[in-house]
């Protein structure tokens, strides 16, 4: 088993992209993460836009270049939108980013989940304890937290890689993106990271970014776990506590440069 650090070239290739296209994200996500949402992806060079209702949200997705699908706050009418979504961008052939807030601790939930999967998402990110629930070797965390490490996770990533064809990405300590063949670890960043809220599920978003922008969904997600990442360490230089990191997380996001994103 060879884990790669991703080239500071590919990275960097990545993000020009991002910049050059600046795509349209279609974000159905959750309740709490929508502004979080679309400032990290405004600072880091895309262009949010949250299309939820039903009646709308399966055209947007063809005209979007990426689509974010979050499962933090579900409920029937979001679900109903969700599909409809999903439906636009598989016919457009637009790639679409599941994450799967809260694997494995509500049935109901764990049922939508497994709906969404099976429709091939382009990439999976998620947290330890959700990667682990979703690939069968777990029960869930505390709620929409962790109680695993990413490294307690990296097989599950890579049977559920390998048994669903979807990139997946699993976000801790170190972010592992792999295609159930070829996995990258992503270090670094900073613990403080998971005291605001919705850095997991905008991440998730900037992945929907990268890979409108960038053709391989492997370097794409790699490219925006470790933007995050970068972010992260520029922003706890200027913080020490969470308020003001969620405010230099953002700014961090928008000036960070291509050829600084080397791992
Ligand atoms: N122990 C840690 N050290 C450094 N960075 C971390 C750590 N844990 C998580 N991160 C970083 O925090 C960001 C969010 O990842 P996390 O796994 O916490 O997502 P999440 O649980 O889905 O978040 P949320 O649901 O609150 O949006 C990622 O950039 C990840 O690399
Ligand atoms: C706190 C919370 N509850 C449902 S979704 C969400 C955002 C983090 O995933
Ligand atoms: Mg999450």
């Amino acid at each position: 088993m060879t884990i790669e650090t991703p080239s500071s070239a590919r990275l960097s290739c990545a993000l020009s992209d991002l910049r050059a296209t600046r795509p349209l994200v279609h974000c159905l996500t959750n309740e709490v993460v929508q502004e979080i949402t679309a400032n990290v992806l405004l600072a880091a060079g895309a262009s949010p836009a949250m299309v939820v209702a039903e009646e709308e949200a399966g055209t947007f997705a063809r005209i979007a270049g990426g689509i974010l699908v979050n499962m933090g706050t579900p409920f029937p009418e979001r679900l109903r939108a969700m599909r409809k979504a999903v439906e636009g961008a598989r016919e457009a052939g637009r790639p679409w980013v599941l994450d799967p807030v809260a694997a494995g601790g509500i049935p109901w939930r764990d049922g939508v989940i497994r709906e969404f999967v099976e429709l091939k998402p382009a990439v999976i990110r998620g947290n330890a304890s959700e990667i682990l629930a979703l690939a069968g070797a777990g029960t869930g965390g505390k709620g929409v937290d962790s109680t695993a490490d990413s490294s307690d996770a990296l097989e599950a990533a890579r049977a559920l890689a390998a048994r669903t064809g979807s990139v997946v990405a699993v976000t801790g300590a170190v972010d592992y993106v792999t295609d159930g063949t070829r996995t990258f670890a992503i270090t670094g960043g900073d613990p403080m990271a998971t005291l605001v809220v919705g850095t997991g599920c905008s991440l998730s978003a900037l992945v929907a970014a990268f890979c409108a922008a960038h053709p391989n969904a492997l370097e794409a997600a790699a490219a925006a776990c470790a933007l995050a990442k970068r972010a992260a360490e520029v922003a706890r230089r200027k913080a020490d506590a969470p308020g003001s990191f969620h405010v230099a997380y953002i700014d961090a996001l928008y000036t960070i440069r291509p050829e600084e994103l080397g791992a």
